[in-house]
């Protein structure tokens, strides 16, 4: 027992664990909620940010109940959705997928969504939608041929990870940084500790 709520991440991604450790928040089951992220006929990136995030919030709920030790629990899901203008581009699988994106995305501005849910432990689901703006540098082809050779495109929403190497592409964000790695820190605690998750219950024992 640790004597604060049990929490689920109902997510695969290592990212969006390390960013809730980097915040102090522990969960206590990692429970991945697979949802068909195929977008929808003329859905866009923001809907489509927003439906995935609260599927998997449904998803991990039911899949909750089902459990005794996660009946009642908190529940955090989220979905990051990249897109240039209305085009939304997919999670890179393979490399050629990749280097569309990314020469798409070369020497533009582009949009990151991401949706974040908190199941509370009365079963309300609290949802946020972040947007953020970044502006890449224009990659060459040699930058280009390397980041691609790196592999850290791979599962990523619009074929590239910001905390990696193409973090120097990178001219300016403005949104949140944290929600394009995949979870928006600030809206996260903000919806957790408003529903009575102790935030701050691991912070007080010193650095985490
Ligand atoms: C844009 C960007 C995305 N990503 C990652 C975060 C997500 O893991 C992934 C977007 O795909 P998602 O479908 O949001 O998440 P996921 O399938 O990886 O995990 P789950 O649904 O189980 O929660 O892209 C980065 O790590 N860095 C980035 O800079």
């Amino acid at each position: 027992m640790t004597g604060r709520p049990t929490l689920v991440l109902a997510s695969g991604s290592p990212r969006r664990l390390a960013l809730l450790q980097q915040v102090g928040i522990e969960p206590d089951v990692l429970r991945p909620a697979d949802v068909d992220e195929k977008p929808s006929k003329g859905e866009t990136p923001r809907t489509l940010a927003k439906r995935l995030a609260r599927t998997k919030a449904e998803i991990a709920l039911r899949q909750a109940e089902r459990d005794p030790e996660t009946a009642g629990a908190f529940i955090v899901t989220a979905d990051t959705v990249v897109a240039v203008g209305r085009r939304i581009l997919p999670k890179a699988e393979m490399v050629d997928e990749a280097a569309n994106c990314l020469r798409l995305l070369s020497g533009r501005n582009h949009k990151v969504f991401t949706s974040v849910c908190v199941v509370t432990p009365t079963r309300a689901i609290r949802q946020k939608l972040v947007e953020t703006r970044v502006r890449f540098k224009r990659l060459d082809r040699e930058e280009l041929e390397s980041y691609l050779a790196s592999g850290e495109w791979r599962g990523k929403a619009g074929g590239y990870a910001i905390q990696g190497l193409a973090g120097s592409f990178v001219i300016k964000l403005i949104g949140s940084y944290s929600a394009v790695v995949g979870l928006p820190l600030h809206e996260t605690v903000s919806m957790l500790q408003g529903d009575g998750y102790p935030v701050y219950f691991n912070w007080l024992s010193g650095p985490v």
